[in-house]
C-alpha cells in the first residue's frame, strides 16, 4: 500500500485541528473532505479513515511514539508514522518519515497489549469508572467493540419511499447497501461515500442513523394521530423518525434547550417531507407547565455522557472529563421528574440514552420509579456494541397509571 502525499498532508493539519484547536473530529473530517475536489472515493476513504484512527489510538500511538500529548507538526508525524506501520504501509522517503524505529515500533506495540488503558487507548478514568459499573469482563468487550470504525447506516424516510426502492435508486448513483435483519428501515452501506450529495439524499428519502438509535422512536409505541412532545429533540433525528411511524398525522411538539438545534430540525423536517411538527425552546418553565398532562406519548432522548457512540465520536474519549460525566446524571434525573409530567393519565414515556453505564440507564429509571409510583415500566431494552456491531444505547418504555 502507497502513501499519497497531500492526502497525508491533509490528515496531518487535520489532526493539530482536533488536539490543538479542540475542534471536532466529524466537522475536521467534512472539511478536510472537500480540500481537493479531484479525490476519489479511495481518497476520501483514506483521509477520513485515518484521522479517525489517529484519534482513536490517540494514547497507544503517544506511549509508542513517547510523544506524550503534545501535539507539534513533528510529533504529529511522529504518530502518523506509528499508525503507517502498524496499518502496513511502505513508509515513502519523504523527510518528515526519515529514521522511524520500524521494528522498534512494532516491539512497543506488542508489549503494550498487556496493559488495557494503552491495548484500548483510553483514559484512567473512564476505564476505572467502567469498571466499576459493567465489570471488567464486560467493559473489556464494550471498549473493543467502540474502538471498531463505524459503519454507514441509513434510515428509510417511509414517508417518501420504501426500503427496497431507495436501495435500488441508490445502487442507480452507485452506491451499493444491504438490509439489517431486525431493522424495518434501515440499509447499511457496503463502503463508505459521500451520500449527502446524493439526490436521493437532497429529496428527502433517507437519514443518515445508526441501527441502534433506530429502535428508540419505534419503542415508543406511537401511533397516527397522537400528540406526541420530543422534549431533547435537538436536531430531529428521532422526531423526524417520529412523524414517519406516525404517518404525517398528529401533532409531535419537539423541544429542546437550543433553538440553535430546533432551526436544523426545521430544515431537515421541509427536506423530509414531515408536516406534523412544531418546535418550541424550552427558555422558561412556563412552556412545559402548559403541556403538563397532555401528551399521549412523550419521548426523552437524555443528554447523556455518549459513552455508547465512542465508536462514532472517537474525540470524546479525549474531551469527555469525570465532572462532566457527574453533572449530566444528575441532569439526567431532573429531566425525567419534570418531562414525566407531560405524560396524560394511560400515557406512555420512553427515556433513552447512548450510554452503556447502569448509572446513566437502569439506576436512573429505578430511582425514578421509586420516587413515582403512578409510574410503571412496561419493557426495557440494553443495546450492546459488542452483541450488535452498532452504537450503545439504553431505552425504558413506561407508563402513566394515574
Ligand atoms: C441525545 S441529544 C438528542 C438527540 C436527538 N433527539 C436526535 O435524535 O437527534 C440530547 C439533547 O438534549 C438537549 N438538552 C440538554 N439539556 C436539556 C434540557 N434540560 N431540556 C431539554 N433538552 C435538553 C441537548 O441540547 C441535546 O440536543
Amino acid at each position: 500500500m502507497r502513501l499519497h502525499r497531500n492526502l497525508v498532508f491533509t490528515v496531518v493539519d487535520a489532526i493539530k485541528l482536533i488536539f490543538n484547536e479542540g475542534e471536532y473530529a466529524d466537522k475536521v473530517v467534512q472539511k478536510a473532505l472537500k480540500r481537493d475536489a479531484r479525490w476519489g472515493a479511495r481518497d476520501r476513504k483514506f483521509v477520513a479513515e485515518t484521522i479517525y484512527e489517529m484519534v482513536r489510538w490517540k494514547r497507544l500511538y503517544n506511549e509508542i511514539a513517547g510523544t506524550k500529548s503534545h501535539y507539534s507538526t513533528e510529533n504529529v508525524w511522529k504518530n502518523f508514522a506509528v499508525f503507517a506501520i502498524l496499518k502496513g504501509y511502505k513508509l515513502p522517503d519523504w523527510n518528515q518519515l526519515q529514521g522511524v524505529p520500524e521494528r522498534r515500533i512494532k516491539g512497543k506495540f506488542d508489549e503494550l497489549q498487556k496493559v488495557r488503558v494503552f491495548k484500548e487507548s483510553i483514559p484512567d478514568w473512564l476505564d476505572e469508572l467502567a469498571i466499576k459499573e459493567l465489570g471488567e469482563k464486560h467493559w473489556s468487550k464494550e471498549i473493543t467493540a467502540l474502538n471498531m470504525q463505524a459503519e454507514v447506516i441509513l434510515r428509510t424516510n417511509t414517508l417518501r419511499t420504501n426500503k427496497a426502492s431507495l436501495r435500488k435508486k441508490l445502487a442507480d448513483e452507485g452506491i451499493a447497501t444491504t438490509f439489517i435483519d431486525g431493522y424495518p428501515d434501515a440499509l447499511k452501506l457496503v463502503e463508505r461515500a459521500n451520500v449527502f450529495k446524493t439526490s436521493c439524499f437532497k429529496d428527502g428519502l433517507f437519514e443518515v442513523q445508526d441501527a441502534s438509535s433506530q429502535l428508540v422512536a419505534a419503542f415508543l409505541d406511537v401511533k397516527p394521530g397522537m400528540k406526541v412532545i420530543d422534549t431533547c429533540a435537538g436536531a430531529g433525528g428521532k422526531t423526524l423518525h417520529l412523524a414517519a411511524l406516525m404517518e404525517n398525522k398528529g401533532n409531535i411538539i419537539a423541544t429542546d434547550i437550543y433553538e440553535s438545534k430546533l432551526k436544523k430540525l426545521k430544515i431537515r423536517t421541509r427536506r423530509a417531507g414531515v408536516h406534523n411538527v412544531t418546535t418550541k425552546v424550552l427558555d422558561s418553565t412556563k412552556v412545559l407547565k402548559k403541556m403538563k398532562g397532555t401528551a399521549d406519548r412523550v419521548l426523552i432522548d437524555a443528554p447523556c455522557s455518549g459513552i455508547g457512540v465512542l465508536k462514532r465520536n472517537p474525540d470524546s474519549k479525549w474531551k469527555l472529563e469525570p465532572a462532566f460525566v457527574e453533572n449530566i446524571i444528575k441532569t439526567q434525573a431532573e429531566i425525567l421528574e419534570n418531562y414525566s409530567k407531560l405524560v396524560k393519565v394511560g400515557g406512555k414515556l420512553v427515556y433513552a440514552t447512548c450510554s452503556i453505564l447502569p448509572s446513566e440507564n437502569e439506576k436512573q429509571v429505578k430511582t425514578f420509579l421509586k420516587n413515582n409510583p403512578n409510574f410503571t415500566i412496561i419493557k426495557d431494552h440494553k443495546v450492546s456494541p459488542f452483541k450488535t456491531g452498532y452504537d450503545g444505547f439504553y431505552m425504558a418504555l413506561l407508563t402513566c397509571n394515574s
